[in-house]
């Protein structure tokens, strides 16, 4: 079944000559046509061009396209979230109280809450449950002009939970629109059982988990949170080569809480990204440009956590491909809204509009190594859109903390329409 866009606004296709992630003065193309229609056909787009052209291009399929007609409203293609802790049970708004009453985050994760509560929760939940719970998460995600997600686990730090996570996500992939991009992240916390001897569980990650998750294909990424007194620079080291080793691609967790030169490793193992860097250093960000490192900043988290900005001006000004993503955990960014993150992105990190637009599409897809299929409007990708009730690409910022999603497509299906699932 064919589709085609008419009287749109705007269509924002953040089409480029450039293969790869977007950098410097290239954030700011996004490429915004007037005057042109959108041809779908058998899920991917077929071509972008003024309408009395795809109607004698593509005669056929343009008489037997069904019409979405987009006046006053603009084109963009489907968000990319880089950056989630999708599959997890329970909630934590306790902490969140207890934070908002003097407790920090690492504190309240030393005594045994945090990611630690969220462990629990994950192991006491069954397969099913978590299932549901995702797929309802994921239903949010596509309201809100989301159509690929990435999806750490992370909360079971023993194997049988870390693989039910893992196999949550590969069926929500399978059974749902959101397409979602599965990393492994066993070393996310040192477990409670292994406090005395982290090395102990980084073993185990090395030796016993990592194997199983390449050999049963469980995940493209391998990520772990490089933070003082969680796993030191050394220990995260060795967990993301030994991933490489499997072919798993390396991401971090750098330089979230304190400065600890998580960048400078992210470079150095050819890390596809490194993630938060709100205390990033000047060299790590300097060698991050230098070696192409996406950085994947999640404002959602410093505005939670009450945390300073990453320094998001100063990555894209050094030439970092920089991509921006919510985060969405249970305990430093619970939320969905991705609109909001982009809002945070604009008014606490210096970035433009035009760059925030290419950092939560193109170089967010990139970071998930997806840029050759979604993130832009070209013919021949994936044809994952979201239409927007906003007559110009600059009021998405302008009416902050709303939802302006109206219409998304994913792979050429309309899946959410008036802003109802379909
Ligand atoms: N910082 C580490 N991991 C998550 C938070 C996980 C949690 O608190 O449950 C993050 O990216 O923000
Ligand atoms: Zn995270």
């Amino acid at each position: 079944m064919a589709l085609l866009i008419i009287n749109a606004n705007e269509v924002v296709t953040l089409a480029s000559e450039k293969k790869g992630p977007r950098v410097k003065e290239e954030m700011a193309e996004i490429n915004v046509l007037q005057d042109v229609a959108v041809l779908v056909a058998e899920g991917k787009i077929v071509e972008i061009a003024p309408l009395e052209q795809l109607k004698s291009s593509h005669k056929e399929l343009v008489e037997s396209a069904e019409i979405i007609d987009a006046k006053g409203q603009i084109v963009l293609p489907g968000f990319v979230d880089a950056h989630t802790h999708l599959v997890h049970g329970g909630t934590r708004e306790n902490e969140f109280n207890m934070r908002l009453n003097g407790a920090t985050y690492m504190e309240i994760m030393n005594a045994g809450g945090g990611i630690h509560y969220t462990t629990t929760k994950t192991r006491e939940a069954s397969f099913d449950e978590l299932y549901d719970k995702t797929y309802a998460h994921l239903n949010t995600f596509l309201k809100h002009g989301i159509t690929t997600v990435e999806a750490k686990s992370g909360y079971g730090l023993d194997w049988e939970t870390e693989y039910k996570q893992l196999t949550v996500a590969k069926k929500l992939q399978e059974n749902h629109a959101v397409d979602v991009v599965s990393t492994f992240m066993g070393a996310h916390a040192v477990p409670k059982e292994y406090k005395e001897n982290s090395d102990k569980f980084v073993d185990i990650v090395i030796e016993e988990m990592l194997p199983k998750v390449a050999e049963q294909g469980l995940a493209e990424f391998n990520d772990v949170f490089c933070e003082h007194g969680v796993f030191t620079p050394e220990q995260s080291r060795r967990i993301l080569l030994a991933g490489k080793e499997q072919g798993l691609t390396p991401k971090i967790h750098a330089d979230e809480i304190e400065p600890y030169e998580g960048a400078e490793l992210a470079a150095e193992v050819g890390a596809i990204s490194a993630e938060h860097l709100l205390v990033a250093s000047d060299e790590g960000i300097r060698r991050m440009a230098e070696a192409g490192t996406i950085a994947v900043l999640l404002p959602g988290t410093a505005f939670f956590l009450r945390a300073p900005f990453a320094r998001g001006r100063l990555m894209v000004d050094s030439g970092v491909p920089v991509a921006i993503s919510t985060d969405f955990n249970p305990g430093s960014s619970p939320t969905i809204s991705l609109p909001f993150i982009q809002n945070l992105a604009c008014l606490n990190m210096g970035m433009t509009m035009e760059e925030v637009i290419t950092a939560t599409t193109i170089n967010a897809a990139y970071a998930i190594n997806r840029g050759d299929e979604v993130g832009s409007l070209e013919a021949g990708k994936k044809a994952d859109i979201v239409i927007l009730n906003v007559p110009n690409y600059k009021q998405m910022q302008y009416f902050y903390g709303m939802n302006h999603t109206n219409t998304v497509i994913k792979g050429g299906q309309v899946v959410v329409k008036d802003g109802v699932l379909v």
